[in-house]
């Protein structure tokens, strides 16, 4: 639930009322100063209905395409339970600090990367912290991280409007919001909370990318949609979004994560991204 506003109503409440702005009860502002070490010039979040979609392989792509344009970018991975953004950039070292604050590793391509993972005493460690636990931890790396002056820091959502995204949401100043989807229907129903949850939250969703859209087949060049048709067009038309890109299965980014080698990547299916970001 988010916080109670004097009348009753609930700050995100406002983003549908006819009275917003205008009755007493103003939405809280609940968002929290950065380290005083960090100028960011734009926070962007991805998220997903769900788990799985790929959300993490389009934060990092995201990051190195903005990255290979000549930003200064950085990764937030705000998904504490299930951390894979260090590994993908083949980061094991652990995160220094002083009495200023914490220090994001760096990437071989010069990302900035922050992540439980970089912090645990053993990389393997479970977390098994409650939520309003965890929600505290993502805005620590907000508050306490000294990111340095980054143009771009990308927000690896945990799946779901859980806890962890309405702290983010409320408590950092996201610009945008990049919607990572299937082509299930089911998920494009999924979708439409993320998409809901971001627009009462005010926060503008920049588009939509669908992952698993298709299969090359290696021998004859054919596309098999392995999930079933796409429904991407369609979605964000009614939606009202741009489509960012269509990733097919491709081996050569699996292996990229697999090897831990993701600073080498040119992910070339969301292209279309670069302008809308
Ligand atoms: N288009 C793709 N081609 C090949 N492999 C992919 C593709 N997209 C994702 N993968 C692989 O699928 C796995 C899951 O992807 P990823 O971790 O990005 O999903 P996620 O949505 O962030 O998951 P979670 O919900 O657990 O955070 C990873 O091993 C990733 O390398």
């Amino acid at each position: 639930m988010a916080e109670e506003q004097q009348n009753g109503c609930t700050s995100s409440d406002c983003a549908g009322c006819a009275h917003a702005g205008s009755c007493s009860s103003k939405p809280q502002d609940l968002r929290e100063p950065a380290n005083p070490f960090s100028k960011i010039k734009k926070v962007i979040a991805v998220v997903s209905g769900k788990g799985g979609v790929g959300k993490s392989l389009v934060t990092a792509s995201l990051a190195r395409m903005m990255r290979e344009q000549g930003f200064q970018v950085g990764i937030l991975d705000a998904d504490v339970t299930g951390p894979s953004i260090p590994k993908m950039y083949g980061i094991h070292e652990k995160a220094k600090g002083d009495e200023a604050g914490i220090f994001p590793c760096e990437a071989k391509d010069g990302t900035r990367v922050m992540s439980v993972n970089l912090l645990l005493e053993n990389e393997s460690d479970p977390v098994i912290w409650r939520g309003p636990v965890i929600a505290g931890v993502v805005t620590q790396f907000w508050t306490d991280v000294m990111w340095g002056e980054l143009d771009y820091l990308f927000v690896d959502m945990p799946p779901g409007t859980g806890d962890v995204p309405l702290t983010v949401f409320q408590s950092l100043p996201v610009d945008g919001v990049v919607i990572v989807t299937s082509p299930q229907d089911l998920v494009q129903m999924i979708v439409k909370k993320a998409f809901n949850m971001a627009k009462a939250m005010n926060i503008p969703v920049l588009g939509i990318v669908e992952n698993y859209s298709y299969l090359v087949c290696p021998d004859c060049g054919k596309q098999i949609s392995v999930f079933g048709v796409s429904h991407v067009e369609q979605a964000a038309e009614e939606l009202g979004i741009p489509v960012l890109g269509k990733m097919p299965i491709d081996a050569r980014l699996a292996e990229a994560v697999e090897n831990e080698k993701f600073h080498e990547i040119s992910n070339e299916y969301l292209k279309a991204a670069v302008n809308q970001i």
